[in-house]
């Protein structure tokens, strides 16, 4: 999938931002951002600190006014239609949005209090291990409780879409897996998540198609696999032949991107083709390739290869 198909308007797409812009005193932070996610989508906005994620999602969320460009939610204008789009939004809160004296039960009660179809909030709490914590303040709990907290009154208001923004920052392993876990319920009951992450494994496990930010544009929009395919070295392939092979034999793979000799120990940097041609020219020549490995590039390398150019 290419930059342009995120660009076009997709049937059945319940975000659609097309050409957003928003500046601050004169610097362009989102400068042109297209993009549209399909019901049912885990949409990731992946890019470096500053690139510009959360004032995209904030608009879509109606709490940052464009300058230019269109935003809709389910059709609605989030900024002209804003009481319609929080009924059918949920978004992770800012800390300083919930008073340092309410008990988490007694946020759960008031969130669920707001929408006309809430979720039941005793299994949501107990799901995210805050069922030992429901009479502890807010201003008490810890960084990753408050964060579960969070999580929970996203989610509170059965919402159509949901958006996360650093959803699992904070969090211990296990309550990050947790997380992720009931992300992936969520969407299979047919809510759409728009999720801004700085962890790759998260982004590779959960997103359907990701969208890489940099300098207020969208540099790259593609499926998790395909953003690593992008990559020239895709794959990387090691082995130690049985017997020496010459510079002009590995130079005439397919797809090579790099070769590197150590100790008699060959590392070649290319794709699948070159992998699978690799094999033959092994099994051709009778050649035994000892302490053979091969390993596919991560979403890490592609973040890196596809962000950060000046
Ligand atoms: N209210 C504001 N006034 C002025 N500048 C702002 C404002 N909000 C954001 N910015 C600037 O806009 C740019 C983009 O900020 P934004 O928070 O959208 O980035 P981000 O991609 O979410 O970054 P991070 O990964 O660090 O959270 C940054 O340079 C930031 O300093």
């Amino acid at each position: 999938m290419t930059l342009a198909s995120g660009s076009a308007a997709v049937h059945g797409a319940v975000v659609e931002v097309s050409e957003m812009r928003k500046s601050y005193g004169g610097r362009d932070v989102v400068d042109g951002i297209s993009f549209a996610v399909e019901e049912g989508e885990i949409f990731g906005i992946l890019g470096p600190n500053g690139a510009g994620k959360t004032t995209t999602v904030e608009c879509v969320e109606g709490l940052r006014v464009p300058d230019g460009g269109r935003v809709r939610v389910a059709g609605l204008d989030p900024v002209a239609d804003h009481d319609e789009v929080t009924r059918v939004l949920g978004a992770q809160l800012q800390e300083s949005e919930l008073q340092a004296k309410l008990t988490v039960r007694e946020a759960l009660e008031l969130y669920s209090a707001l929408y006309p179809h809430p979720l039941d909030w005793r299994p949501l709490a107990e799901r995210l291990g805050l069922t030992g914590r429901l009479t502890t303040r807010f201003g008490r709990l810890s960084g990753g409780q408050k964060q579960r907290l969070f999580i929970a009154l996203a989610l509170i208001g059965n919402p159509r879409v949901v958006v996360l923004d650093e959803l699992t920052t904070g969090l211990d392993p296990r309550a990050r897996r947790d997380t992720w876990e009931l992300i992936e319920d969520v969407r299979a009951g047919g809510v759409t998540v728009l999720l801004v992450t700085h962890f790759m494994e998260e982004a590779q496990r959960l997103c359907d198609r990701i969208a890489l930010i940099d300098n207020g544009r969208v540099t790259a929009l593609d499926t998790p696999r395909g953003l690593i395919a992008r990559l020239a070295r895709s794959t990387v392939i090691s082995f130690t032949p049985s017997v020496p092979l010459d510079d002009e034999e590995l130079s005439a793979l397919p797809a090579l991107a790099s070769v590197e000799r150590r100790e008699g120990r060959i590392t070649l940097g290319g794709t699948d083709e070159t992998v699978n041609a690799v094999i033959s020219l092994l099994a051709r020549r009778r050649i035994t390739a000892h302490q053979l490995r091969v390993s596919d590039a991560t979403l890490d390398d592609a973040f890196l290869d596809l962000t950060g150019t000046p």
